[in-house]
């Protein structure tokens, strides 16, 4: 017991994709909550185990030996239902039958939005980004981002010592439904001669072809002796456009899409972290009494906003770092 503390049980609960990290921040806020005299319980499969009762006492163990281990000890799900007003006070129901009164919810954008729900039943809560995506505007960093952005491009290094030795052209696709930083990202560090991003895409396919061909064949003049292709999964059909980059270009064309390989493996140091840090400044909010926040982390500081602000804030790639990513391929 904390007489000082706004919050006497915290819950903790992972949501949405999972992402290297995620376990770090769970472990953060396990540990900063028992140093601060708070219990802590332990939600599995995010808002839907939470609906179904997957509640338990979390003990000092199950924090041991996870740091370095991607995905999440406590499971994670995507929970349809959630988002209807009569499962939101069934969840600030169940989370009342545990003694639980701060909740601490790591997953993305759509989890932050069932944060922002539960608060509003009364629960005090707080978010932290969770997510391989960095498509969340508060924050410069999210959980998961280093790691998955790391993974691809070694991924993307092999694909390229057998694209060069075929002197091919190579399409490979990453993870990112509505974000291009995993695609620019690791366009810039793989030295790709194209990126394709949703951002700068105006969703006209032969067009965009059209400008690859174009890039191909220019490159290929040059002396090139592969062509690297970054393609975002919110671009996608990367086999359609192999296919018929190939038949007009003459140039031997494959496409790789490295799926969720990208969300697995050890946390990079920065994940593991920069998650500890914010695990720990969710508690320390909850304990002064804050609700609905979301923590970020901006110009080298460890910052809270309003969720609600959060989530209304725009966030778009850099258009100087698109442009000179461009310059670098040619
Ligand atoms: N508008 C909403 N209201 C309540 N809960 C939501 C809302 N949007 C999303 N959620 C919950 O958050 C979960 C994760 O959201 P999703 O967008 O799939 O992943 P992420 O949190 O990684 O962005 C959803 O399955 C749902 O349970
Ligand atoms: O594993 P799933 O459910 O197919 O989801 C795939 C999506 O999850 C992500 O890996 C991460 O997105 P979220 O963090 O929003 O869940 C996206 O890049 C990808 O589009
Ligand atoms: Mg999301």
């Amino acid at each position: 017991m904390n007489k000082t503390s706004a919050v006497q049980t915290i819950g903790i609960l992972t949501s949405g994709g999972d992402a290297p990290g995620m376990n770090a921040a769970l472990r953060a806020v396990a540990r900063t909550a028992w140093a601060r005299g708070i219990d802590v319980k332990g939600i599995y499969r995010g808002y839907s185990g939470l609906l179904n009762d997957e509640i338990f006492d979390m003990k000092k163990e199950f924090t041991c030996d996870i740091i370095s281990r991607g995905g999440t000890a406590l499971f994670t799900a995507r929970c349809e239902e959630f988002k209807q007003l009569e499962y939101q006070e069934k969840a600030a129901e169940i989370l009342r039958s545990h003694n639980i009164d701060g909740l601490v919810v790591i997953g993305g954008d759509g989890s932050f939005r069932g944060a922002q729900k539960l608060s509003a039943q009364g629960i005090n809560t707080v978010a932290l980004p969770g997510t391989i995506d960095l498509d969340i505007a508060c924050t410069e960093y999210t959980i998961g981002f280093d790691t998955a952005v790391n993974t691809a491009m070694q991924a993307i290094d092999k694909i390229r010592d057998s694209s060069t030795s075929h002197e091919r052209c190579s399409i490979i696709e990453v993870m990112g439904r509505n974000a291009g930083y995993i695609a620019l990202w690791c366009g810039v560090a793989s030295g790709a001669e194209d990126i394709l991003i949703p951002e700068r895409f105006d969703g006209n396919r032969p067009k965009l072809e059209n400008e690859l061909i174009e890039s191909i064949l220019e490159k290929k003049a040059l002396g090139k002796k592969h062509h690297l292709i970054i393609n975002a999964e919110g671009v996608g059909h990367s086999y359609g456009m192999a296919k018929r980059i190939e038949q007009a270009t003459g140039v031997e064309t494959r496409a790789s899409i490295l799926g969720h390989m990208q969300r697995g493996g050890n946390p990079t140091a920065k994940d593991r972290v920069y998650a500890s840090y914010m695990g720990a400044l969710a508690v320390d909010l909850l304990c002064s009494g804050a609700t609905n926040r979301v923590v970020g982390y901006r110009n080298g500081q460890y910052i809270d906003y309003d969720i609600e602000d959060a989530l209304g804030m725009a966030k778009d790639v850099d258009q100087y770092e698109f442009e000179i990513a461009q310059i670098l391929g040619r």
